[in-house]
């Protein structure tokens, strides 16, 4: 297992559920090891996106609205949920419904979450809302939009301060994006994938079994160290650590199975039919 001269440069996601992905990456006894084969980098997956389509990184945990012909999935780890996820929540705000919003302020960090709900309301609703990018605050988002789409860590908090937001926007409804897309398809819900741009890895030395064997050790050793995560986690975000277990152990799955990358093919297929996202016929494997 030789040096590499050129670690491969790795976008990764700043929020909390992908933490058990991360997790040889950033405790001993493998973390020393792996800083020689890459270079990591936190971000939003809507930037991790933009930094591996730059060219800017070599591998990404990126959306799979993101994917282009030119990026190959990494097999074995995922961002899904097989039923309620928690931490993708479109809140509509009173009195509308649903089927009448007319205007969503979407946050900016997400790509395929948006896309997912775009999806909701064209495929399944049959309505043509109106989308804006905004910043993840949602009484601001509310204030702009008859419903707001939040991701990540700032909806696991606003589901924490449910009563603040409803008394400056007035009563809402909480939808699980998650959920609503199970419910219709009988599919998992699937937000991100290990993505690479092949031609990068030839100017590193590793195999592409190394890097294979690396994130899936990485994600084994984090599921078998929940606990540790949710001590780690408990001081640094205002949830309760039965929460952020039951999210890291119930709500987020990590293993990308063949219903996965059915939800992949299905996900993309309608949001081309729709013309949200561009046609992505054949998922290309690492
Ligand atoms: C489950 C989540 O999935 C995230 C949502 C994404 C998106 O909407 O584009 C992308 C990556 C995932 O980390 C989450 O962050 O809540």
């Amino acid at each position: 297992m030789g040096t590499s001269l050129h670690p491969v440069r790795v976008a990764a996601i700043n929020f909390l559920n992908p933490a058990p992905l991360m997790w040889d990456f950033e405790h001993p006894p493998l973390s020393s090891a792996l800083a020689q084969r890459y270079q990591l980098h936190y971000t939003l997956p809507a930037l991790c996106a933009d930094e591996l389509l730059a060219g800017r990184a070599d591998l990404g945990l990126i959306p799979i609205a993101s994917l282009t012909p030119e990026l190959a999935i990494v097999p074995g780890c995922t961002i899904a949920s097989f039923d309620r996820v928690r931490s993708i929540q479109l809140i509509v705000k009173s009195p509308h419904r649903l089927e009448t919003v007319r205007t969503v302020a979407a946050d900016n960090a997400s790509r395929s979450s948006r896309a997912y709900v775009e999806i909701l309301f064209r495929n399944f609703l049959h309505t043509e809302p109106q989308f804006l990018t905004a910043p993840a605050d949602p009484i601001a988002m509310l204030h702009q939009a008859d419903a707001a789409l939040l991701i990540g860590d700032p909806a696991l908090l606003a589901l924490e301060s449910r009563q603040q937001i409803e008394e400056a926007v007035g009563p809402c409804q909480w939808f699980d994006v998650a959920h609503e897309w199970h419910t219709r398809t009988g599919l998992p819900w699937v937000a991100a994938v290990w993505a690479v741009r092949p031609e990068a890895l030839s100017v590193s030395h590793l195999t592409t079994a190394q890097i294979t064997d690396d994130l899936i050790g990485s994600r084994d050793h984090g599921l078998a160290h929940i606990d540790d995560l949710v001590r780690e986690w408990t001081p640094r975000i205002a949830i309760s650590s039965a929460t952020i277990h039951h999210y890291l152990s119930v709500n987020i799955r990590y293993t990308l199975t063949p219903d996965c990358i059915r939800t992949i093919q299905l996900f993309r297929r309608y949001a081309a039919e729709s013309g949200i996202l561009p046609p992505l016929p054949t998922l290309r494997f690492l």
